[in-house]
Formats: structure tokens, sequence, C-alpha cells
């Protein structure tokens, strides 16, 4: 009786027999001694997030309905979000809490959800973080040209 997940073969030109993994189509000439496993998917197609957006001077629009003309530096958003990182993480306040007081993005309205979305759809640095993110868990800080972010995955 073979493991799940292989078939065994007849080689024409060798008249043995192979097995052939069903999942990865790979081939061997041994009896396999454990089930072959589904590949792991890529990652999902989409994910859920949240995030809190601390804009700087250099950010790609230096606005938001919090500040018309956003001056701090780089440095100062960073901290910021480290800072924000920590109450969360220490459970001194809620993620969708401080998107909502301090995030430059509009999404702060909805307590910084951006709702699901797949590849393609936000900065590359962004959508690297937030695809890696296991739901539930809330990134490092994350700079893209819009600023720097905490990223929560909702689902
Ligand atoms: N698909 C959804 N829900 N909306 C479209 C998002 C478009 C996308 N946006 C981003 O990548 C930034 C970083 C992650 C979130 C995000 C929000 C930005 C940040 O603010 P801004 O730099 O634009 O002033 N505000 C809205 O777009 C992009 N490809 O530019």
């Amino acid at each position: 009786q073979l493991p799940a997940g292989w078939e065994k073969r007849l080689s024409r030109s060798t008249g043995q027999h192979y097995y052939l993994n069903i999942y990865t189509k790979e081939s061997q000439w041994d009896v396999p001694d454990k089930p072959a496993e589904p590949v792991s998917s890529s990652g999902p197609d989409q994910v859920q997030c949240s995030h809190l957006l601390v804009k700087h001077k250099d950010s790609r629009r230096p606005s938001s309905w919090r500040q018309d003309n956003i001056t701090r530096t780089k440095d100062d958003a960073l901290e910021l979000v480290k800072g924000y990182r920590e109450q969360i993480n220490s459970g001194k306040a809620s993620f969708a809490d401080l998107a909502s007081k301090y995030s430059d993005c509009s999404s702060a309205k909805r307590g910084g959800d951006l709702g699901p979305f797949g590849r393609d759809a936000m900065q590359k640095p962004f959508e690297e973080a937030a695809f890696a993110l296991k739901v539930g868990e809330l990134s490092e800080p994350v700079f893209t040209d819009s600023g720097v972010h905490i990223i929560l995955r909702t689902a």
C-alpha cells in the first residue's frame, strides 16, 4: 500500500516501476515511505488590513485630514509609530483607537481599515509586509512613499 499522494508508474524505457508525487509531479525510483504533502499555496490571494500611517515632510502627499501641512521629520514619524506600536502591544490602547486619532490616512475614519485587497493594490513595501502577516498580527514599522505605517492584518 503506497503512502497518500503517490502513484506507482511503469517506466517504458527501463521496465522498472517509479513513483510519482501527485503534488509536485516529481518522480523517484525509491518506494516512498511517507505521504506526499500538498505544496503550500503561495499565500492568500487577498488580505484585509488596518493601518496607522504617520506622514512626514518627505511624504508623497505631506498633508492629511489631521494636518494641512505636515512638517515632522521621517525620524520623528518613526518614533511616533514605535510609540503607538508599544501602546498597542502592551494593551494600553487599541489599534483602531490610535489609528482613528493619529493616522494621517483617510482610513482613520474607519479605525484604519483599508478593506480587503489583493496583490498590486498597495505600494510594494506595504503589500510585502501585509501579505507576510498572519491574521491578527501587527507589523513592524513599514516605510512607503506615503510615510511610516504599522499594519494590522484582520483577515
Ligand atoms: N485599495 C485601497 N483600499 N485604496 C487605494 C490605495 C492606493 C494605494 N495606497 C497606498 O499604497 C498607501 C499605502 C498603503 C495604504 C495607502 C494609503 C494612502 C496613503 O496616503 P497618501 O500617500 O495616498 O496620501 N491613501 C490612499 O491611497 C497606492 N497604490 O498608492
